[in-house]
């Protein structure tokens, strides 16, 4: 056989395997799901659909139950009370190694006696796979991650992202249903995560498998996720795209937990129904009135309003321009206490005059380097009222 014709055969066979990957792909459902140790509750009333062929992150600070959840779901932990269904079975008593998932874990968790190939083949094995069904799925997986030239090695002689990439070709033989992974990157120096989690989504996508992941990285969800579910305390905060968590997050702690955002707590003095969302005036204490977009909530609660670093415009204060000019411009006057060049962008930590509250501001370097401001100097910071997201307490 020419090697054209080799290589023919195999990317019919790929094509078989890719559809088998796609076919064996199952959505998740939770239901009411809790999980307790003695009296403690690790999560908490967890209901959630996972479509099949979706990459879900579970996302949130340690200890809020991401790991838990998965090994709910994966059979290494009983739930408490409520249900889980993997495509439209529920698998609440059924055990782990039955389940038809996949785990990948920090460690990889390679043998380390057993080569390459072999670590790979280990799973099939076991469910008993008739042997020229392992070497083709094996000699498949191998191909997919790049690395058929390795298959004679032992993992201590593979460098750490080969080996993360062999731990995925093994979890992935056995064509699990959902594949799981457990920080799978934070082993990784940075440029190799970054390498790798492009590679984990391009081989999710291009099989249309189902992964759930748990990480506590924001950029990872953002960059992996088609849907991310935010936890805090054993419980969901928020379940969305990437788009939507960035750009409308649904509570304040979701709008902390992204990271750079600019909060500002105060009281709804008045809602007034729009197209879409409510335009509500937050009466906040020695700044004034911000206008903000959400659903209406009563007047006199208490609230607050999230602008994003990136959406604020930054002007050199004048004291003979009046502030606060405009009825639904939000401007505060603030002076300039840092300036730290990150490389494509300039982060400005502020402090607002009034309250002495620490505001940062985010300009593409370039854009900053064009501004005449410094450090010290006083400046308005201004930002539109449809940027700005209104947060329940
Ligand atoms: N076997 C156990 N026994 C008792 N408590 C546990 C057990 N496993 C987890 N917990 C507790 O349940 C809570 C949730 O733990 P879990 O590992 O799910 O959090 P996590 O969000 O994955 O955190 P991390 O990012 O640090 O791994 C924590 O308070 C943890 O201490």
């Amino acid at each position: 056989m020419t090697t054209t014709g080799v290589r023919q055969e195999f990317l019919q066979t790929s094509s078989a395997t890719q559809q088998a990957l796609a076919d064996a792909a199952a959505g998740v459902s939770l239901r009411s799901v809790t999980k307790k140790y003695g009296s403690f509750t690790a999560v908490e009333n967890l209901t959630l659909d996972i479509p099949a062929g979706n990459y879900c992150c579970l996302l949130g600070p340690s200890g809020c139950g991401k790991t838990t959840a998965l090994r709910t779901i994966a059979g290494h932990e009983e739930v408490t009370s409520g249900d889980i269904l993997i495509g439209d079975r529920r698998v609440n008593d059924i055990p782990a190694a039955k389940r038809n998932t996949s785990m990948m874990f920090q460690s990889y968790a390679l043998f380390p006696h057993k080569s390459i190939w072999e670590n790979v083949e280990f799973g099939l094995k076991m469910r008993k796979l008739p042997e020229q069904e392992r070497r083709t799925r094996v000699g498949e997986m191998l191909e997919m991650v790049g690395l058929s030239h390795v298959a004679e090695r032992k993992p201590n002689m593979l460098s750490g992202g080969q080996q993360q990439r062999i731990a995925l070709a093994r979890a992935l033989a056995t064509r699990p249903q959902v594949l799981m992974l457990d920080e799978p990157l934070s082993a990784l120096d940075e440029n190799l995560r970054v390498k790798m989690r492009t590679e984990l989504r391009r081989i999710q996508k291009q099989f249309g498998m189902t992964f759930i992941q748990v990480t506590h990285h924001v950029e990872e969800a953002f960059s992996l996720s088609d849907m991310v579910v935010v936890m805090t305390h054993g419980r969901i905060d928020q379940v969305a795209t990437p788009s939507e968590l960035f750009n409308t997050p649904a509570s304040q702690f979701v709008a902390k937990f992204m990271g750079d955002n600019n909060i500002f707590t105060g009281k709804v003095v008045n809602s007034v129904a729009d197209t879409s969302l409510d335009l509500i005036q937050l009466g906040v204490e020695g700044i004034g009135t911000l206008f903000c977009r959400g659903y209406a909530a009563p007047v006199g609660s208490i609230a607050a309003c999230s602008i994003r670093p990136d959406l604020m415009q930054i002007e050199p204060y004048l004291p003979t321009v009046p502030i606060q000019s405009s009825l639904t411009a939000n401007q505060i006057t603030a002076r300039i206490v840092a300036v730290e060049m990150t490389g494509f962008v300039t982060r400005v930590s502020l402090m607002a005059e009034a309250t002495g509250q620490e505001i940062l501001y985010k300009a593409r370097t370039t854009d900053w380097d064009a501004n005449a401001l410094t450090e010290g100097q006083l400046v308005v910071l201004s930002w539109s009222k449809d940027n700005c997201v209104f947060l329940a307490a």
